[in-house]
Parts: structure tokens; sequence; C-alpha cells
């Protein structure tokens, strides 16, 4: 049985429904160690009968037989295992991969064997050397005649061991010298012990060869022996071959990357610009968020939610409007929106409730020192709710102490305010009696203290039992406004806040209660909302950017369908070429990623430093869940956007690809 046989091979093209035979019966049988031509007329049928021997061709009737074996054209695996393995193909047109240089063009086929890196780079080297090229081996096929590049694409080709050779007018583009070259290059091949078959218009070409088939109208018409076979050699090289690895995948599609470097850079600056932009955007969210955080907690104790009396019906009604209600009510109804003992003693039997401190809060309060008089404010006693961090001089009230707000102070001595410190404030308020008349309290107190209370509004502050006291005095009621109830543990805040809002007493809901924590959710919420509002619209930008990619990808996939053919003629799989183009996207994903990320830290840090003087917080704050989300949907946009572009490429006929211009 002869090495490689075709039998009974008919190949036809159909144009619409019209069929064009091609060939019409071919028999040929092949030995190793023979350097066949097929010479014949232009449009016989030669192309054609190369792609079914060299596997590229999966549309024939007939069988075609190697080492005993046949191939089973219908299996693309077992055709991909034959290209890789047992051919090696040599255009007309050299082929060579453009953005690799020699070496790696040679690498590229042995990167498809078992051997180790360094053998592979050796035997690239030796084969280079072999072809009269180890000199030029570092250049790109552009720096080389088009004889050095053919003898390049005859390195390519042998670098496998494959034993059949393929060459499809391997001298058409070279001059006499150069054929000469090429032809002694190729018997060489055949006195190696391989399988050279080569296709032909030159009948000197054909002349050199060992046998020569003369195809005609889609059959051989003759066939003449010029010489006996070369005899094979005792020992032939044999080198398993693997598919392409990862590592050579993204070796490859970075090597494209860096060819292109003008082009690529813009894309991933335009997609870099869009991660900087969201990531800045959410990282200013996050200082917004912090900011207010930090204002809030500095101001009140997030442990100590305030407690009034709640007067509606209204059960859904939010917790911040039942307060307003209860504070409205004291004008009209104050002795049914104030907290009695009871009412403090059933707060008091609430699980994880520590301490339950009372608590009086009254508006439309004056102050007055010397000529200087500050009107409206509101007068509310300290209790473990407030922040010591409010305090900016002194200390808190004890009994008959007074702690004004540092505007007041300032009001009367801008630059010197805390000189007000042990200087007596006099001040007047309006509270109730039993019969729900106002009863007006006046006192003269000496001030220990100077509060800041910034946004949430002034703090004037007196001890519970000061302002006890005033009110007894003046035989008003003295059952607390509002209490301030200490919670065990932060945790627990919540839960109880919610418990208390449902304790009943007389078969009415009795408290209203509002932590901090549910101010700040609120803000929050909304200071999140906002900065996904404008990562959203920032996000646009991303959107663009995967409109980039796309373009780029299809683009990349039309100037590179002959290195698609090429590719696959060596022996890769559809699915490596897909990752090829895919891998490209994902760098360029990955490269804009980190360029984006580079420049929202670098924004952040010059945003944080113009504004730290203002506002002596870092606005800006990104965080690891914004790096990490960064990546990954800068990753998931180049993967989406490549998808269909690298499917397309990897869908690619192997012989259309390689007929590409
Ligand atoms: N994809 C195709 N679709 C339709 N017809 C095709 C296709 N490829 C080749 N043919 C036709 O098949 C015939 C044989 O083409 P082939 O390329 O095999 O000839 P050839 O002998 O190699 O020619 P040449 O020496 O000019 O390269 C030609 O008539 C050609 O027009």
């Amino acid at each position: 049985m002869a090495f490689l046989e075709l039998s009974a091979i008919h190949k036809s093209y159909f144009l619409g429904k019209e069929e064009f035979p091609v060939l019409k019966g071919i028999d040929l049988k092949f030995e190793k160690g023979e350097f066949v031509s097929i010479l014949g007329e232009s449009g016989g049928g030669k192309s054609t009968l190369m792609n079914i021997i060299g596997g590229l061709d999966r549309n024939f009737e007939g069988t075609v037989t190697v080492n005993g074996n046949l191939l089973d054209h219908k299996q693309e695996k077992q055709l991909d295992l034959y290209r890789r393995q047992t051919v090696g193909y040599i255009f007309q047109s050299f082929n060579l991969i453009n953005y690799q240089t020699n070496l790696e063009n040679v690498l590229t086929s042995l990167n498809m064997t078992k051997l180790s890196s360094a053998d592979r780079k050796k035997k690239a080297t030796e084969l280079l050397d072999k072809v009269g090229l180890a000199e030029h081996m570092h250049k790109y096929p552009s720096q080389l005649s088009g004889g050095q590049k053919q003898r390049v694409a005859i390195a390519r080709a042998l670098a496998s061991s494959p034993d059949v050779i393929i060459a499809d007018e391997p001298t058409g583009a070279l001059d006499s010298v150069n054929t000469r070259e090429v032809l002694e290059l190729l018997e060489d091949i055949a006195k190696d012990g391989k399988l050279v078959i080569v296709v032909t218009h030159s009948q000197e070409v054909a002349n050199y060869g060992t046998r020569i088939l003369h195809m005609a109208d889609g059959k051989i018409d003759n066939e003449k022996s010029l010489k006996p076979k070369f005899e094979l050699p005792a020992h032939q090289d044999r080198i398993p071959s693997r598919p392409l690895s990862s590592k050579t995948l993204w070796q490859m599609a970075f090597d494209h990357l860096r060819f292109n470097k003008l082009r690529n850079f813009l894309i991933t600056l335009g997609s870099a610009i869009g991660i900087f932009s969201v990531i800045l955007f959410l990282g200013l969210g996050n200082g917004i968020k912090g900011y207010i955080n930090d204002q809030v907690t500095q101001l009140a104790n997030p442990n100590y939610p305030t407690v009034m009396r709640n007067v509606t019906e209204d059960k859904d009604a939010p917790a911040s409007q039942r307060m307003q209600e209860t504070s409205q009510a004291m004008a009209t109804d104050y002795n049914a929106a104030t907290l009695p003992d009871n009412y403090i003693d059933r707060l008091q039997k609430v699980n994880h409730i520590d301490k339950v401190e009372r608590g009086y809060q009254f508006g439309n309060v004056t102050f007055t020192y010397g000529k200087q008089k500050t009107q409206g404010a509101q007068i509310q006693t300290w209790t473990s709710a407030f922040s010591s961090k409010s305090i900016k001089a002194g200390h808190k009230p004890g009994h008959n102490e007074l702690v004004i707000d540092k505007t007041f102070a300032q009001q009367i001595d801008s630059d010197n305010w805390k000189s007000l410190i042990g200087k007596e404030v006099s001040f007047s308020y309006f509270a109730f009696n039993k019969d729900n008349q106002p009863v007006q309290i006046k006192d003269k107190l000496k001030v220990v203290g100077i509060a800041e209370g910034g946004q949430s509004g002034a703090i004037y502050s007196m001890s519970f039992d000061t302002v006890k006291d005033q009110l007894a005095k003046a035989k008003a009621t003295t059952d607390p406004t509002y209490a301030t109830i200490g919670i065990d543990d932060a945790e627990n805040v919540k839960s109880v806040v919610k418990k208390v809002n449902q304790i009943e007493i007389d078969g009415k809901r009795a408290f209203v209660g509002m932590s901090i924590g549910d101010i700040l959710d609120t803000i929050n919420t909304i200071t999140s909302l906002a900065s996904y509002v404008l990562a959203a619209i920032a996000g646009i930008s991303l959107l663009v950017s995967a409109i980039m990619i796309i373009v780029t990808t299809y683009m990349s996939v039309a100037e590179r369908t002959k290195e698609i053919g090429v590719l696959r003629a060596l022996g890769a799989r559809s699915k490596d070429v897909r990752r090829l183009f895919t891998n490209e996207s994902l760098l360029i994903g990955l490269i804009s990623a980190v360029l984006g990320l580079v420049a929202a830290y670098a924004g952040q840090a010059l945003m944080n430093v113009a504004l730290y003087n203002l506002i002596k917080f870092n606005i800006v704050q990104v965080s690891i869940g914004n790096v990490i989300f960064a990546i990954v949907i800068s990753l998931l946009i180049a993967l989406l956007a490549s998808l269909v572009p690298s499917r397309k490429a990897a869908k690619l006929n192997t012989i259309d690809a390689l007929a590409a211009d």
C-alpha cells in the first residue's frame, strides 16, 4: 500500500443549482521520498486537488488514505491533527505572518509540537540556518526579498517534521536564481524521506522532480517517471504535535497589539477614559457618603436614638413625618405630646435598652448677652446622644450651667469667641402648664461650653435637671418632651427602634423613634443613587468603547483573513482562531482598565489635595470594590464586544481565507 492514496476523487463547484465539475475521477498513489510535480493548464483543478490532499477541503467524493488510514473528511478534529502533524504547506505568495519575526513565523508551527520551549527555539534556528537565513531571523518578513521569504516559508513548513510537503506554485513569484535555490531545498526535503508534491506551470520546475503528473479536464491524462524515488534515510525525525497553547495564543495576541501600536493605543485610551470617569464618580459617591456620615456621627452618637410620643394614627407614615407631627401637636395639645412616667417605664422594659434618658426640647428661645441677642434658637437638654466632639471649647453642661453655639459666641466676639466661657447669658422661652397654657421661662446661667452644630443646627444645651427646675419654678409641665434610649450594641439599634415604634399603650401606638442610622440610611440612599446615576452617564462612554472594540476586532479579522487561513493550514483549530481574537480584545480591556484605574487614582489624589483645605475630608474614595468592578466590567465589555467578530473569524473557510487578498 502506498503512503498516500487518492481514489475516485470527484469534486464539483456549484453556482446556484448549476454544477461545475472540476475533478472527474482521480486515482493516485504517492510514496515518501518522491518529488512529484503536477503540471497542467490553468483552471484544470490542480489547486483543488492539492486542497483535498492537504486536508483543507472537506466537500468532495472519493477517499484519501494516509499510511493505510482512511482520512475522514467529515471529522474536523482529525483533519486539524492531520494538517498539524502530517502536512506542511508552501504557498506561492509565501503567506508569512507580518507581525511576527522570521524566527517567530517558524516558531508558530513549532508551537504546535510537544517540543520544549528551548528545543523549539533551537530547531527554528537550525531550520533558518539550513535555508541560509541565520542572520535574518530577527527581521520581519517585510524586510526580506521574495526568495528569502519563500525560504522562511519552507523552514516553517518543515518545522513540525511533516511527512508530506505541499507546495502550490512555490517558485511562481521568484527569479531564476531563487527558483533554483528553492528547488534544491525541496529536493533535499524529498531526499530526507518526505513526500514533496509541487503544483507548477513550469516544465523546468517539473523536470526537477522524480515524477510528473499532467492534469487536463479534471483528470490525470499523463504520468511520467523521471527518476526513482529517493532512498528513505534510516532514521526520520518524528515530533508529536499538540494544539496551540494558551500561552502562545496570548503571546500572539499581544504581538499583534504591539504591531499596531498607535491604533490600539487610541482604542485603549478611549476605553480607559470611560473606565476612569466611572471609577471617579463611584469614588466621589463613596467620599460624599463618608463625609456626611462623618459629619452626622461627629454630632450625635448613633447608639442613642431619639424617641418621642406618637400622636398620629397613620401607621405607615415615616418616622420623620410622625416626629414632625408630634412637634406640631406640642403647640396645641402639649400634654398629649410629652412622655409621662408610665411611658418612660415602658421603654425601660424593652430588651437591649440599657438606659432611658429624659430630655426636653424647646424652640423659639432668645439668648441675650449685653446688647447681643439671638432669637429663634432651640434648646435641647444634654444627653448621651450628643457627641462630645461637638464641644469646641469648655465642657458639657452640669447643673445650672449652659452650653451655647459657636455662632453666638462669635457674634459677641468673633476673634476671641472662647472668652465667653465663664460669662453669664440670659435666655427666655415658652413652655406649657397642665391646662396647655403657655408659660414664659426666664433665666440667666454661666456658659461652660461652646459647641458647634454645623449643618444639623445650632446647639444650645443645659442638663435635664436644670431645665426641670426652671419648668417646676414656673409651674409648667415637667414631663419630658422626648427620651434618648441607650442601646447595648450598634447592631441592635435598628431592631430596637422598630420594636419601640410598635409598642402600644391604651390600644394606641405610643412612640415614634428614629436613630441617626435611619437618617444616614436615607442620606446614603440618595448619595448612592446620585453617584450611580453619574456613573451610569459615564458608562455611556463605556458603550462607545465597546463599539470601538467591536469595530477594531472586525477590522482585525478582515485584515488578518489570510493569516487565519495560514494558521488553519498549519493545524490551528477553529477555537484557537476564536481565542486569538478574543484574547486581543481582552488585552485591550485589561490595559484600558489598568490605565483608567491609574488615571482615577491620580484624579482622586488631585481632587483630595485640592479640596482638603475646604472640607477637611478626602472627598474621593475609590474602594477595592470599585477597582474590581472596573476590571470586571472592562473585561466583560471586551469579551462581549469580541464575541461576534471572533466567532466570524473562527468560522472562516480555510480555502477562502487563504485566497483573500
Ligand atoms: N470557490 C470556487 N467556487 C467556484 N469555482 C471555483 C472555486 N475555486 C475554483 N473554482 C474553479 O475550479 C476550477 C479549478 O480551479 P483550480 O484553482 O483548482 O485550478 P488550477 O488548476 O489550480 O488553476 P491555476 O493553475 O490557474 O491555479 C476553475 O475553473 C475555477 O474557476
